[in-house]
């Protein structure tokens, strides 16, 4: 009975000293107004009904002294069972307030969700750990006779019903704690990808970000779901080792030498497999990249059978080397699971049969132990399956650190501006000595193509067209001009002050030459919305697409059309500056006619700066004046023939 109440009274302490800690820690928290308050209904509710998941440990505290001592164990008075009886109730209190303490944080909840969930969810996650062991016990226990049938069954019971229940909530808050991570993850990577510069964008292939969005942010997901599978399988196999050490020193000892064994043999294969995972990562990136080529890609590709053999052919060797990637992985995988599972054989048969029999164990501590390791068997395995995952989220969680640390330098960020810009008027865009190169890989002594020195100015109410061959510069300009690429050299002024290029964007509205329509009208200047379907009418396509909701009900229309609408949406948009790549080139003569003659006239007797890459000489007579780019050069064009030098 002495050795009852020394137990009793440790498992009281650790219970008081996690209680004090938890309750400082938070009290801490609420100092320092990291935790807010927050009485809801909700909360009361949950707070209570949380007592439900501890009740059984109150009835299993009542029962076990009767099942280990005497039926009438609580009657007893004598001053041996006194001691026991009121080192329980201790304990019993003990759980009650620790209970009590720990959920009223329910009613404090930390700054920081995941902080919530975390704490919650590891104070939770123990419970199920611990009835899974009480079980092992239990059973054992019931196998050699030491405890009666009722009481088995009564425990039995308890203890299940603690698991489900606990296990259940800890899922639910895993799954919850998943899908968040998974939505921070997500908004995180978009956050960085809209501060890249336009630069780095185009060098970051589209296959790195599907996968990261899909595969790394998923798997990561998945591993949260089973993370509280291995939470839960450690602490049933460190509670159920607890017991066998209780049992017997040498055999016990021998059994968590093995798996320490195991650990380390795991721990030298796991750089293998992590290489291999890796590799097989980067692989599917070459994939994705493929297969974003077939979508959009595919009209140019279904069109001939040599083509689609040939695209064909790349997918399928890179689909190959992917799977084989991914075999290699799994083989390793394979070879360590397998490993594990021979050496927690051979384990338990030295301890479990080879080491009783040197030492001679009575029979009934053999089977007592052989019941404990067999159960252990069932989380050993379960942790060494969640291995693989916790690697590859590992990897994911490392890819995702990368991709999002890729982008924090200064120069790289396409940083945002602090307020919202929406300027009504500009009276002057001036571009002064400015350059640019390409440079591939960031290697200057690789220069493949610069534009400059570019001087040029527009004024308010002008017009200015833009010509020059393919390959010119006129679409570097426009993304110099516009902010996308940051000059090398020189500098833009808008109002006669140098802007940075990080805001240059919002003083423009443009149309690229591909240009991309968004089904949701985004952005548009919510004055304008009023005139939208005059506007619409006036662009001929009132009876194609209606505006429901914010969005076009269409955007399945022909190249004009969709053409007709950006310029709408532009328009819409409303920006001091316009700049319009080859815009007119798909328009019929008649609208072409209106974008030129009009629509363009208008906006420049709105006071807007309209800047225009074109090649319709047809018009050439509305310009205030037309510039003409050569070898990344721009000079002022004179259409009778004569060029002066900028
Ligand atoms: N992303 C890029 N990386 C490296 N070099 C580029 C890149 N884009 C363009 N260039 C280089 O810049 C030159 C000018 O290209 P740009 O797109 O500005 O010409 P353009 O006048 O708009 O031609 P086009 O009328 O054919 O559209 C090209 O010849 C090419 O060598």
């Amino acid at each position: 009975m002495e050795n009852a109440v020394f137990k009793i009274h440790v498992l009281g302490i650790i219970i008081a000293l996690i209680g004090v800690t938890y309750s400082v820690v938070a009290f801490t928290q609420l100092l320092r107004k990291k935790r807010k308050k927050d009485f809801s209904s909700k909360n009361f509710y949950n707070y209570l009904l949380g007592f439900l998941a501890v009740t059984p440990l109150f009835i299993a505290l009542y029962f076990l002294p009767i099942a280990l001592y005497n039926e009438n164990f609580w009657s007893i008075k004598s001053p041996n069972y006194e001691v026991v009886q009121n080192s329980v109730i201790q304990l019993g209190l003990i759980i009650t307030v620790f209970y009590f303490i720990t959920r009223t944080t329910l009613f404090f909840p930390h700054v920081n969700k995941f902080h919530n969930i975390i704490s919650s969810l590891i104070l939770v996650s123990f419970i199920p750990g611990i009835a899974n062991s009480f079980i092992v016990s239990i059973v054992s226990q019931f196998v050699n006779g030491g405890m009666d049938v009722r009481y088995s069954l009564i425990f039995f019971a308890l203890a299940t019903y603690s698991y489900v229940v606990t296990i259940r909530i800890s899922k639910r808050k895993t799954a919850y704690l998943g899908a968040e991570m998974a939505q921070e993850f997500n908004m995180m990577v978009f956050n960085k990808v809209f501060k890249f510069s336009y630069r780095k964008f185009e060098n970051i292939k589209s296959g790195r970000i599907y996968t990261i969005l899909n595969d790394d942010i998923g798997s990561i997901f998945f591993f949260s779901q089973v993370a509280i599978h291995i939470f839960t399988n450690v602490v049933t196999a460190t509670l159920v080792f607890v017991y066998l050490f209780s049992l017997n020193l040498y055999s016990t000892l021998t059994l968590l030498g093995s798996i320490g064994f195991i650990f380390v043999l795991y721990s030298f294969m796991g750089g293998p497999l992590t290489r291999a995972w890796n590799f097989s990562r980067t692989k599917r990136e070459e994939f994705t990249n493929l297969v974003v080529g077939l979508i959009n890609g595919f009209k140019e590709l279904v069109l001939h059978q040599v083509q689609r053999d040939e695209y064909g052919k790349d997918m399928e060797e890179r689909s190959s080397t992917f799977y084989q990637a991914q075999l290699k992985a799994t083989y390793i995988d394979v070879n360590k699971t397998l490993l594990s599972e021979i050496s927690f054989t051979v384990a338990i048969g030295i301890s479990c049969l080879v080491l009783p029999f040197i030492l001679h164990f009575e029979k009934q501590l053999i089977t007592t132990y052989v019941i404990a390791t067999l159960f252990l068997w069932g989380p050993f395995s379960n942790i060494i399956a969640g291995i693989p995952r916790i690697i590859n989220a590992k990897i994911s969680w490392k890819r995702i650190q990368n991709f999002l640390g890729e982008a924090d330098t200064k120069e790289e960020l396409y940083l945002e501006s602090k307020e919202s810009i929406r300027v009504s008027t500009v009276d002057k865009l001036q571009i002064k000595d400015v350059y640019y190169n390409y440079q591939i890989n960031g290697n200057v002594d690789d220069i493949s193509y610069g534009i400059g020195p570019i001087n040029f100015e527009v004024n308010q109410g002008d017009i200015v067209f833009i010509i020059g061959g393919n390959g010119s510069g006129k679409t570097t300009f426009l993304k110099l001009l516009t902010g996308l690429y940051a000059p090398d050299s020189g500098h833009i002024l808008i109002n006669g002050k140098k802007t940075d290029s990080n805001i240059l964007g919002e003083y423009f509205s443009v149309i690229f030459s591909d240009f991309y329509l968004f089904k949701k009208i985004y952005g548009i200047n919510p004055e304008r919305l009023s005139q939208v379907y005059e506007w619409l009418d006036m662009f001929g396509l009132s009876n194609k697409v209606q505006i429901k909701d914010g969005a076009y009900t269409t955007i399945d229309l022909s190249k004009g059309q969709r053409k007709r609408l950006a310029i709408l949406k532009s328009y819409l948009e409303d920006r001091p500056i316009y700049f319009f790549d080859e815009c007119a080139a798909d328009l019929d003569p008649d609208f072409k006619d209106f974008f030129y003659n009009q629509l363009l006239k208008k906006m420049r007797d709105e006071g807007k700066l309209l800047i225009v890459i074109t090649h319709d000489d047809k018009y050439f007579d509305m310009a205030n004046k037309v510039y003409k780019m050569e070898m990344g050069t721009i000079s002022e064009y004179n259409y009778s023939g004569v060029i002066s030098e900028s």
